[in-house]
């Protein structure tokens, strides 16, 4: 695989910071088309938005700091939802989830394990945060739902049922002048994910297989599109990889990524299902597919194929 790194306009750019996308107008219209193209052609895009607060970074820095005890103090009995300190593959990176965040009581449940008085700054600043890239993900998958013509109660009910994880990200500095990595190249496991970034190191693979190095913005997320969303498209849209190439060698790297899982069994909409794309997957069900991953190595290894292997018709 070619690994050139190229500049960034490779992949398509969505203003939605414009007070002028609302559904119903010309705007919102060519943007949901553009939005569809953007995920069957690329498999990510970018997007300003500005109704999240940057300094949410603040908390994630609390968060991290904690030790390393606390933080691996078990937060939520789903799969893949917890703590993951640095390993002998991974030693630069560390990660840790809230899940459902968009409910301040679940923030504070969270909060309440690693705090033991609580800490309100975190639950406020963390729900806050969610709920606005909360906001942005249903928009998303809203516009693609009618870019293909879904039927509305059935999208509704689609949106309704997504569960979503706030995930966070610290990478230590590198002692190397060519970088390292911080995580390897990897699909996600997700309908989608929203990457945030406040130093530079994450990298997209586009079309022709180059790395493409994202720019930092306050105001810049990314969207990549994840295993799960696959199956609800009928392979309509794959699932891009992405990898962290860490270049600073003075202070850590943090970022933060919204997690969209399928709250309940999903197969693709009949709508997305014809002659030229035959069902390809059987119903779905998100956390059987991450506890599978997490427990049966083959699947935990084979990017290219585990998704088939695990629900492929
Ligand atoms: O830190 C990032 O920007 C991305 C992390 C990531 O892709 C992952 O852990 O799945
Ligand atoms: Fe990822």
């Amino acid at each position: 695989m070619e690994s050139q790194t190229v500049s960034q306009p490779e992949f398509p750019l969505f203003d939605f910071c414009n007070p002028k996308l609302k559904p119903g107008s010309d705007e919102w219209a060519s943007t949901c088309k553009a939005v569809r193209e953007a995920l069957e052609d690329h498999g990510a895009f970018l997007v300003l938005y500005n109704k999240v607060d940057d300094s949410i970074y603040d908390s994630s820095r609390q968060l991290f700091d904690l030790s390393t005890e606390a933080k691996m103090r078990q937060t939520s009995d789903k799969p893949a939802h917890g703590y993951v300190g640095r390993t002998i593959a991974s030693p630069l990176f560390q990660s840790h989830a809230v899940d459902n965040p968009s409910s301040l009581q679940d923030c504070q449940k969270f909060a309440r394990i690693l705090w033991p008085s609580g800490n309100d700054f975190f639950c406020e600043a963390v729900n806050a945060y969610a709920k606005g890239l909360v906001e942005l993900d249903q928009m998303l998958k809203r516009m693609v739902c009618e870019s293909y013509g879904i039927n509305t109660q059935k999208c509704e009910s689609f949106l309704e049922s997504i569960r979503y994880v706030l995930r966070f990200y610290k990478y230590f500095p590198t002692q190397t002048d060519e970088g390292e990595p911080g995580v390897l190249p990897h699909p996600d496991t997700t309908l989608f994910t929203i990457l945030h970034q406040d130093t530079e190191g994450l990298e997209v693979q586009n079309k022709h297989d180059q790395w493409v190095r994202l720019e930092v913005s306050p105001s810049l997320f990314c969207v990549v599109a994840g295993d799960a969303i696959s199956v609800w498209s009928n392979d309509r849209i794959c699932p891009r990889y992405h990898q962290v190439m860490v270049k600073t060698k003075t202070r850590p790297r943090y970022s933060i990524g919204l997690l969209s899982y399928a709250g309940q069994d999903m197969s693709p909409p009949e709508e997305l299902v014809d002659d030229q794309h035959p069902l390809r997957y059987k119903q779905f069900n998100h956390y059987q597919y991450l506890s599978a991953i997490a427990t049966r190595e083959g699947l935990r290894s084979d990017y290219q194929h585990r998704l088939k292997e695990f629900c492929g018709v």
